[in-house]
This record gives C-alpha cells, sequence and structure tokens, in this order.
C-alpha cells in the first residue's frame, strides 16, 4: 500500500505532530513569548464536509481518467502555505475543483483542455499542489473547474549522458528524479525545500529556487528545452546549450504559473553529483558585520552552496544558538575537487568582519546527527513544515514571506518589515509579532531575505490576522524596492502588488500572449494576468 499523503496539511499524514508532540511544541513556544491553549484542532474528514455537488460530467472517452471522490477534490482544493492549512483544518473548501482528471500521456492532456475550452471549464495545472501563493485555488466560481492532476506523466524519459542533460516529464517528483538519474551518477542539484513533494514542471511553472545559496540553482539555470501543451496547439524548443536567436521561446513558459499552457517534459542540464564539502558556522556578534561579511564573500567570486545568514531570532529558534549571536552558515561541494580552501578564504573575510568560526565539518562529519549549528539548522529545515501545521492546530499564526533587493538598500528595507508586521501584530494582537529574517539566496548585488512570522492567534480570526499582517509586510517590501517575490511566484496573493510592479507594456505583452494561447482564458483564471 502507497505511504498516504495529507490532504489538510504538509507532506505525509503519519508524519503530522502527535497530541503529545504538539503539547510539548505548544511549551516550547510559550517560553519564546507566543502564548497557545494547547487545544489542538480537529483534521475534519473531507467526506462528512458535505463538498458542493460537482457541477461538471466529463465525456465518456474521458471518464477513465477523472475522480470526483470528496478526499480528492478536498486534496485538490488549496496549497499548502499556512491559510491553505488553516482553511482544510475548518473544513472551508468553497474552492474545491468539480473535477480532478489524471492524464497519463499528452494525448489525454490535448484531450482534456479541448473537452475544457469546448465546454468553458476553468483548468487548474496541478503538479505538487505545493504553492504558497494560491496558485492551485481557483477562486472564479463562474464556470466549473477542473484540476489537472500532472503526477501521472512522470519519469527521466531519456539520460544524454555525453550532453549531460535528461529529457524529464513534467509530472515528475522530486525524489523520483533523483532516483532515477543517480543511476548514471547525475543529479539535477536542485532542492526547494518543498523537493520531496513539488514536480519538475510545477519548478518551472513557478521558477522554483532551489536551497543552494548561489550558482546554478534556480530551475530557469538548468533548463535547456521545453514542452507545453497549450489550447493553441503543442509548442516545443531546440535543446541547444545557448542561442541568440531573439527572444528565448523557453522564457516565455518559465514562471508562467499555468496561464498560458501545461508544460508537459523538459530537457534539463544536469550534473556530477558531489563528492567534496566542507562547512562551517561563523558567530557574529552584530548582525550589520554578519551582513558586511555575507556580502564580502559573495562579492570574493566564491560560490558557496550555502551561504545563509540567521539573525538572531533565527539563530536561536533554528539552529539551538542560545548566547544571543547570529550566524552565517556556510558550505562548499564540488564533484572535482576539494573545497576547503573555498572554505578557509570565506572564513577568513569573515574574521576581518568579526567574525568567529566553529570547527569545520569536512563530509563525513556532516551528519544530521552531528551537534552543531549547521546540522540542527538542516534538521528543522526538512521538519519545518510539520512544525508549522501542528502550529496551525493550536492556534498560532505561523508563515513566512520573501523578497530579494539590493544590498544598498537591504538595511532600510529590513528595517521597514521588522517594523511593519512587528506594528501590525500590536495593531491586531496588542502583542507584537515574532519575527525573523535569514538569507535564502545571496548575488553579488543583493540579497533574497526570507522572513518567519510568529503570532498568537484567535480561533476563528487566524486567516484574517495573516492576511493582514502580509499586506503591512507586503506594502514595506514593496515601498522598499523590493520584489513582491524572490521565488515563491506570484499566484493569485501576490497579484495587486505584482500589478503594481510589473511594467504597463510588459502587462500588455502578456495579456495579448494571453489572448493569443488561451483564447476562451480557461487556463488558471485570477493568475498572473486577466
Ligand atoms: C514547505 C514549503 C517549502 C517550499 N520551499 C520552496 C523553495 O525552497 N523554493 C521555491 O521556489 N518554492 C518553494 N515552495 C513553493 C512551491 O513548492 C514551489 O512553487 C514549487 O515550484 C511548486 O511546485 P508544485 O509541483 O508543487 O506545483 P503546484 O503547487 O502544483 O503548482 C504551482 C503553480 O504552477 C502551475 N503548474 C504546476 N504544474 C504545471 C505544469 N506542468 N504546467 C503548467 N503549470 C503548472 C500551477 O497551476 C500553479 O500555478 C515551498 C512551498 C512549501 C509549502
Amino acid at each position: 500500500m502507497s505511504r498516504p499523503r495529507s490532504w489538510w496539511g504538509w507532506g505525509w499524514a503519519d508524519r503530522a505532530l502527535d497530541a503529545e508532540a504538539s503539547r510539548r511544541l505548544a511549551a516550547r513556544v510559550a517560553a519564546f513569548g507566543l502564548p497557545l491553549d494547547g487545544t489542538l484542532a480537529r483534521v475534519p474528514d473531507p467526506a462528512g464536509l458535505g463538498l458542493p455537488e460537482p457541477r461538471l460530467t466529463p465525456p465518456a472517452s474521458l471518464a477513465e481518467l477523472c475522480r470526483t471522490d470528496p478526499l480528492t477534490r478536498a486534496a485538490h482544493t488549496h496549497g499548502k502555505a499556512y491559510r491553505d492549512v488553516v482553511r482544510n483544518l475548518r473544513g472551508e473548501l468553497d474552492h474545491a475543483p468539480d473535477l480532478v482528471a489524471y492524464p497519463r500521456s499528452e494525448a489525454d492532456l490535448v484531450a482534456l483542455l479541448d473537452w475544457a475550452v469546448a465546454d468553458d471549464v476553468a483548468v487548474v495545472p496541478y503538479g505538487g499542489g505545493t504553492s504558497v501563493v494560491g496558485g492551485v485555488e481557483c477562486r472564479d466560481r463562474s464556470r466549473p473547474v477542473l484540476s489537472i492532476d500532472l503526477t501521472g506523466l512522470s519519469g527521466v524519459v531519456e539520460v544524454d549522458e555525453i550532453s549531460r542533460a535528461a529529457r524529464i516529464r513534467a509530472g515528475t517528483l522530486g525524489p523520483e528524479l533523483e532516483d532515477q538519474l543517480r543511476p548514471s551518477g547525475l543529479t539535477l542539484r536542485h532542492f526547494p525545500q518543498s523537493f520531496e513533494f513539488s514536480t519538475l514542471g510545477g519548478w518551472l511553472a513557478t521558477r522554483a529556487g532551489g536551497h543552494f545559496a548561489t550558482g546554478h540553482t534556480h530551475i530557469e539555470d538548468l533548463v535547456a528545452a521545453v514542452r507545453v501543451v497549450t489550447p493553441a496547439g503543442v509548442a516545443g524548443s531546440l535543446r541547444v546549450p545557448g542561442s541568440g536567436a531573439g527572444p528565448s521561446p523557453d522564457r516565455l513558459w518559465l514562471g508562467s504559473e499555468g496561464t498560458l499552457g501545461v508544460i508537459t517534459e523538459a530537457w534539463v542540464r544536469v550534473q556530477s553529483r558531489p563528492r567534496f564539502r566542507a562547512a562551517a558556522a561563523v558567530r557574529f556578534e552584530e548582525y550589520a558585520d554578519a551582513v558586511a561579511a555575507t556580502r564580502d564573500v559573495v562579492q570574493s567570486g566564491l560560490q558557496p552552496a550555502n551561504c545563509r545568514l540567521l539573525d538572531r531570532l533565527e539563530s536561536m529558534l533554528g539552529a539551538g544558538v542560545r548566547d544571543g549571536s547570529c550566524r552565517l552558515l556556510l558550505g562548499f561541494e564540488s564533484a572535482d575537487h576539494p573545497v576547503d580552501s573555498a572554505l578557509n578564504r570565506a572564513v577568513q573575510l569573515c574574521r576581518a568582519r568579526g567574525g568567529h568560526p566553529d570547527a569545520p565539518t569536512r563530509e563525513k562529519e556532516m551528519r544530521a546527527d552531528a551537534p552543531d549549528a549547521v546540522a540542527e539548522w538542516r534538521d528543522t529545515f526538512v521538519s519545518a513544515p510539520y512544525l508549522r501545521d501542528a502550529l496551525a492546530r493550536l492556534g498560532a499564526v505561523v508563515e513566512t514571506f520573501e523578497t530579494a533587493c539590493t544590498w544598498a538598500g537591504f538595511d532600510a528595507l529590513h528595517a521597514a518589515v521588522i517594523d511593519a508586521v512587528a506594528h501590525a501584530g500590536i495593531a491586531i494582537n496588542g502583542s507584537p509579532a515574532l519575527v525573523t529574517c535569514r538569507f535564502t539566496h545571496v548575488y553579488p548585488d543583493g540579497p533574497a531575505p526570507y522572513f518567519t512570522v510568529y503570532a498568537a492567534g484567535r480561533r476563528g480570526a487566524e486567516v484574517a490576522i495573516w492576511d493582514q499582517i502580509k499586506v503591512a509586510a507586503s506594502e514595506a517590501i514593496v515601498a522598499n524596492g523590493g520584489t513582491i517575490t524572490h521565488h515563491h511566484a506570484v499566484g493569485r496573493d501576490h497579484r495587486p502588488w505584482y500589478d503594481r510592479q510589473r511594467p504597463d507594456p510588459f502587462a500588455l505583452a502578456l495579456r495579448a500572449t494571453k489572448r493569443a494561447l488561451d483564447p476562451a482564458g480557461v487556463l488558471n483564471p485570477g493568475v498572473l494576468v486577466d
């Protein structure tokens, strides 16, 4: 029997925290000033929630691809953001798709799209469903909604070991993709935090960012050619290492979030699996020194795989640091050569800014149970979504948001965001929200700061509280020159700010493209462009 996924929260159903573990978690967060009453919200049974009747019957030729049972519809209603989890727990499934289809081939997909266009059915392409921006939740109820789950279109189809490329179907989940590349000694080396439950097609459609801090870590750096089914026809691009032939067709699909077509497969650039690794955590008393050291490292030409600066609170909550200092986690890796000298140089740069390194760890010592800040932080990273779900069940407000800005603009943006979130917390709850910051990615011209917010919730008002905090944070980001999203995508939730930041002539071009490729406007209405 296959291991069941959670329909309401993150990941595997059996990894959700039980009552005892949740009680311990509540006690732990209370120590940080987040009072919770210890009551764990019950997970409802979708069969008892009275989902709206499906408004759609598939043609006989497609019926065997389609499902309407409550559990399947419930699991495809929302993504995996905090507000999705809370609404699932409350049984708020008004936006459930009428039907969920599982195509097994590109021909199935073409037939499903033809039917949707002919019968005016909204289509939501669905990969792993890990969107945190409302990307898979069709809120427009003016017509029936068909969710197309692409996980049946999976697998590595072809590997070109000479050119180091692989042709992979869009519905392939991260672990399956890496498992199938492993016998060739190759890896895509794209590891978003959601890796276990997200798909290649979803990564491409959202321009996902992997967890490496620098170098080729974004999926758009790794893609060589894309194949897409649109209502106007099937598009496949030429696989070449580079081309100056006009604007890149692949760029049209990257970040299109299911609004222009459905990605069915892609050629991606793969590489040898790393063999050499070295890592260190560097302690800083002053955050400003740590920021300057991080900038020095990324502007030095070194390309650390990990260059994650945790502020004081993030160091305490995420990496078990008890002395009130900040931590810069540094890591280097290579398939070809030892990386100790690169690590040593990065540490030297940190020392020059007042940093104190813990003892560096070499590959064989980099186990999850190693008692250092790097390992402790990695553990927290993997289990964080399960902890978030438990806190949501306990009534807390816990969510993340992210941006990117220039180094010159970082101090002002950081101060404005922390201030806006703290004040929003006071205005709503009478107590400031806790907010932590880390850099997920760093570039020579600026960092990508990632914020986590913890606030006391009020049962029944958690989503409204989060939405107010999110508006305050987003306004502060945009007012200080940051992007509304560095890697979480636009979806439906970031539309108000995306529309303001997008140049008008570009919006015109995007609308015209949408009209040309999807004249009936069936693809993911409400996302990116109207
Ligand atoms: C705990 C957690 C951690 C996360 N960590 C990261 C991270 O480290 N980096 C990061 O970038 N993001 C992260 N995300 C966000 C999310 O995982 C990414 O956006 C991911 O790329 C979505 O992939 P998916 O397969 O789950 O797509 P889905 O959530 O199913 O879909 C996302 C969007 O893409 C569209 N889409 C999906 N498949 C296709 C397709 N084949 N063709 C056309 N459109 C399609 C959908 O319609 C939707 O608009 C995280 C989310 C969670 C919940």
